[in-house]
């Protein structure tokens, strides 16, 4: 594929390997390595074979289809108790129908879900047949990759000299959002001013992302060129959220990405841009967690970079400001981080 950025891969396996005794092996150590130079040149990176199988990925596909297959009225019925501002919404979100501009809003609509027995914030499902089986699938599928997102934080802080497990109370409300996202075929001509998901780097911890074969994820590259992320089957994609940025006082960069058509040489020559799907695990810190440069990574010579913030107030100002927009930050206001490490890797990459 044109264009194609050559990202590091992770294997889960090796990285999760351990002797009789319980300590890492040579090879995890090595994959432990990797991962943290991974994340750290580029802020995303695939990881091989998770504990999420192909086929657990694939039966999510299936249901994602059915799911949007549904006629809109019926999608309506669970439309996301918005939320403007508020936070990401469980059930179904279309951001044209929300926007205050739909004419540049992102040409995608997605469902979304939080732990399924948080009762403060109850999901909502559909009660047919196929939306109680998808249900049961994406909570396996949340626990899943929650268990995937333990090993990778366990890695990190011990690249960084931390206990294994020092950064799993962080996560241990499971705070985590998944989306089934939808990216409608349409015709090219509409793909002049509006892409499928604009420019932006996620909010929180870390996120696993897959798709359906679909192409179009696009990173953005040290010299700021936009590059396409293409799929790996038995791969999730990795990249890491602003605030895990910030505990890393920027060393770990929350890069921007989007989602434009695909490479012309995966797409056919009609004049209609195929759909596509994906699904994606955005792992967040529990809301209250105070998020600040980590004590083992500042030092006086790398003083900490970053105000302390509560998660939960990062998330909902990077959520207001989508919904007030109406689509993801667009280039020229992906201000909201200024003056940080974060932006200074996001804006350098986007002059
Ligand atoms: O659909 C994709 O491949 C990426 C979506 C994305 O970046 C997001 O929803 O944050
Ligand atoms: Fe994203």
């Amino acid at each position: 594929m044109e264009n194609a950025a050559e990202l590091p891969r992770i294997d889960y396996p090796q990285l999760i390997e351990r002797d009789p005794l319980g300590h890492r092996t040579p090879a995890s150590r090595a994959q432990r390595h990797a991962l943290f130079s991974a994340l750290r040149d580029m802020g995303f990176m695939y990881l091989r074979h998770p504990d999420i199988s192909q086929g657990e990925v694939d039966t999510l596909f299936a249901h994602s289809h059915d799911f949007f297959a549904k006629p809109l009225a019926t999608k309506m019925q669970i439309l996301g108790r918005m939320d403007r501002g508020r936070g990401p919404s469980q059930g179904y979100s279309n951001p044209a129908l929300l926007a205050a501009d739909p004419s540049t809003s992102d040409i995608k609509e997605f469902f979304g879900m939080y732990r399924d027995d948080d009762t403060k914030r109850p999901n909502q499902w559909l009660d047919d047949a196929q939306s109680q089986a998808m249900r049961v699938r994406l909570v396996a599928f949340f626990h899943d990759c929650h268990t995937v997102v333990l090993e990778l934080l366990s890695a990190l802080a011990e690249e960084i000299g931390m206990a294994t497990d020092a950064l799993h109370p962080f996560v241990a409300d499971k705070n985590h959002f998944v989306t089934c996202l939808f990216y409608p075929d349409a015709p090219k001509a509409a793909f002049k001013d509006r892409v499928r998901a604009a420019a932006h780097t996620d909010y929180g911890c870390l996120t696993l992302l897959f798709n359906d074969g679909g192409q179009g994820l696009q990173v953005l590259r040290e010299d700021g060129e936009f590059q396409y992320v293409q799929r790996m089957d038995n791969c999730a994609i990795v990249n890491v959220g602003d605030l895990l940025s910030r505990f890393f006082n920027g060393t770990l960069p929350s890069t921007v990405h989007r989602v434009i058509e695909p490479p012309a040489s995966t797409r056919g020559s009609g004049a209609e841009i195929p759909d596509r799907y994906s699904l994606a695990f955005f792992a967040h810190f529990n809301e209250d967690q105070l998020v600040q440069p980590l004590p083992a990574v500042i030092s006086e010579a790398h003083p900490a970079l970053f105000e302390p913030v509560r998660a939960g107030e990062h998330v909902k100002a990077r959520v207001k400001q989508l919904h007030v927009a109406g689509h993801s930050l667009k280039e020229p206001d992906m201000g909201i981080e200024r003056g940080t490490q974060t932006t200074v890797v996001a804006s350098s990459k986007i002059q």
